[in-house]
């Protein structure tokens, strides 16, 4: 579906390297601290921004073309609409760019999650303008979503709201890029994740792969100094002695029954990528 092949971009002094392939009928997650380099991501794939070098294909084209777009939603945090404007205004402008603009589904998603379509854009609350965004997003049965940080702002019913509508909108043709500071959304949606730092991708696992492979373990310094540090990725000094990434979670379960062995989440995973001290 999409494909960043040696992707390089510099804008002022924060440069990106992006490598990447993402598959039809998966839900991908891009995970990464403010200024990462999510948002610059997806405006590549969107074409908003050229790289320097290398390519990007969509749906096989390179560069995007004008007539894929009308199989692509999307939502970016910091553009919108005129909020001077009336979402029935919006609508109007939405039949006029997608000639499969699907008003009664779009109404349907509005009435159910509580968006008054009769309002003007500046009298929604955060939580209603952010719902918004998604459900134009939806409303054209596009084979790709680019949601960046579309649950922002949403209190954790309306979150799981949306995200009960994502999990129903894929099936295997459609694909979602999503990115979220909260992880635990991500967790719960995403087949596959890209942690990104600095401009650079430092981890690409599936989901499944983290839940089951991954693991903290938890040792004093003595435990430590006597443990097997092969299969260890990255420590952290704690007070209590470190903290070890793994992702061989069963060789630690299998041969450390004595020491604290826990999943490790996608804010862990971050943290350690952040923070931790490669082996
Ligand atoms: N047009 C631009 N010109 C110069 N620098 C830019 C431009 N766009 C983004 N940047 C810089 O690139 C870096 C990455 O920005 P980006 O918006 O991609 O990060 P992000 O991971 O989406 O962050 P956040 O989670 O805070 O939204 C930031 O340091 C930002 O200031």
């Amino acid at each position: 579906m999409i494909k960043l092949h040696h992707v390089k971009k510099t804008l002022d002094d924060f440069s990106v390297n992006y490598d990447m392939h993402i598959q039809t009928g998966y839900i991908t997650g891009i995970v990464g601290a403010n200024g990462a380099g999510k948002t610059t991501l997806m405006k590549l794939i969107m074409n908003f921004i050229y790289p320097d070098e290398g390519s990007v294909s969509v749906f096989g084209h390179q560069p995007l073309q004008t007539a894929d777009k009308a199989n692509i939603g999307c939502v970016f945090q910091n553009s919108f609409y005129d909020l001077s404007m009336s979402i029935k205004h919006i609508i109007e402008i939405h039949k006029a760019m997608y000639t499969n603009f699907d008003e009664a589904q779009f109404h349907a998603y509005c009435t159910a999650h509580d968006v008054n379509i009769e309002s003007g854009l500046s009298l929604l609350s955060n939580g209603a303008l952010a719902k918004l965004k998604i459900f134009l997003a939806l409303s054209h049965h596009a084979k790709l979503l680019i949601l960046d940080e579309p649950t922002l702002g949403l209190d954790v019913v309306s979150r799981n709201e949306i995200l009960d509508i994502l999990r129903n909108y894929m099936d295997d043709t459609r694909t979602i890029i999503i990115s979220s500071h909260i992880a635990s959304d991500l967790e719960n949606l995403c087949d596959d994740l890209y942690f990104i730092n600095q401009g650079t991708i430092r981890m690409h696992e599936t989901m499944d792969t983290i839940q089951n492979q991954y693991a903290l373990i938890k040792v004093s310094d003595v435990a430590y100094k006597r443990m097997d540090t092969s299969c260890i990725q990255s420590i952290k000094k704690e007070s209590y002695g470190y903290s070890c990434l793994t992702n061989q979670k069963p060789f630690y379960l299998e041969n450390y029954k004595d020491v604290i062995i826990e999943n490790a989440s996608i804010d862990d995973l971050l943290e350690f990528i952040i923070k931790g001290e490669p082996l």
